[in-house]
């Protein structure tokens, strides 16, 4: 069992007892009182220079808590003051210790474009992360067959939302781009161990199509660390850990984008 089998195991449980207590009507109100969604992969899009998805992360299960004084709407506030140009906001509780409410509060301090930072097991969730307002989910490949991968995607695209889809390695991105999403995550991390190389991301922005908008996810620092990407033609960033640990956030976000 990898960490992100165990994770993929208790989420299904977890959106079981979901579904259960929730009504499609109420899920429906919710979706239809959400409002338009913000257009995530356009905001990336739209920026010249380095593209920063700021992540807001209160920990994570392989560093333990990461920022102790946790203020989702300070944190985005803060990121879009620095220049980010879309926000990721973790929403997995038993593992990332994040919360739905943390996404909604993060978003209404802000007006850029959210993407919910969950495990997506079931279509019922893309209507659920319309419902609390994202704009936008991430697909992870290594944690789905192509059927359920590409029901998912279905389904948040029918709401509006625009997919990250999660590769770490060449056969994650074959089956990536056997889907209609064009916005391609190369997670430096690899869920199933930690291990983290940026590389990765060289290696795999050289094999992605030119309509891709590719975002280089994890492990990264540094204004060094992005202008080296840069150089290897990737020009968008998740970025968390390094930045939430930071007394001024904003600062810190001006000095990695400004
Ligand atoms: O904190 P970091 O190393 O800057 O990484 C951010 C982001 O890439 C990471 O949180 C992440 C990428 N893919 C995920 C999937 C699930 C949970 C978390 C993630």
């Amino acid at each position: 069992m990898t960490i992100l089998d165990t994770i993929m195991t208790h989420k299904r449980g977890e959106v079981a007892a979901r579904k259960a207590r929730t009504s499609d009507a109420d899920l429906a109100a919710r979706i239809a009182a959400a409002g338009a969604p913000r257009g995530f992969r356009a905001a990336l899009d739209a920026r010249a220079g380095h593209a920063l998805i700021a992540e807001v992360k209160k920990a994570s299960p392989s560093k333990g808590l990461i920022r102790p004084d946790f203020d989702p709407p300070a944190h985005a506030r803060a990121y879009q003051a620095g220049g980010a140009a879309c926000l990721s906001v973790l929403t997995d509780e038993h593992f990332f210790q994040g919360a739905d409410d943390y996404l909604v509060a993060a978003r209404a301090a802000v007006t850029l474009p959210v993407i919910r930072k969950d495990f997506m097991a079931d279509p019922w969730q893309a209507a659920e992360s319309r419902a609390i307002g994202a704009d936008a989910i991430l697909l992870i490949v290594a944690a789905l067959d192509d059927g359920p991968l590409a029901e998912i995607e279905a389904a948040a695209l029918e709401l509006g939302m625009d997919c990250l889809v999660e590769v770490h390695d060449e056969a994650g991105l074959e089956r990536a781009l056997r889907l209609r999403s064009r916005l391609i995550g190369c997670n430096n991390r690899d869920l199933r161990d930690f291990s983290v190389d940026v590389s990765r991301s060289y290696r795999l922005k050289a094999l992605a199509p030119a309509d891709c908008t590719f975002v280089a996810e994890s492990g990264l620092n540094s204004r060094a660390d992005l202008d080296a990407m840069a150089a290897h033609g990737v020009h968008c960033f998740l970025i968390g850990e390094s930045l939430m640990r930071q007394d001024d956030v904003e600062t810190a976000t001006r000095a990695l984008v400004g």
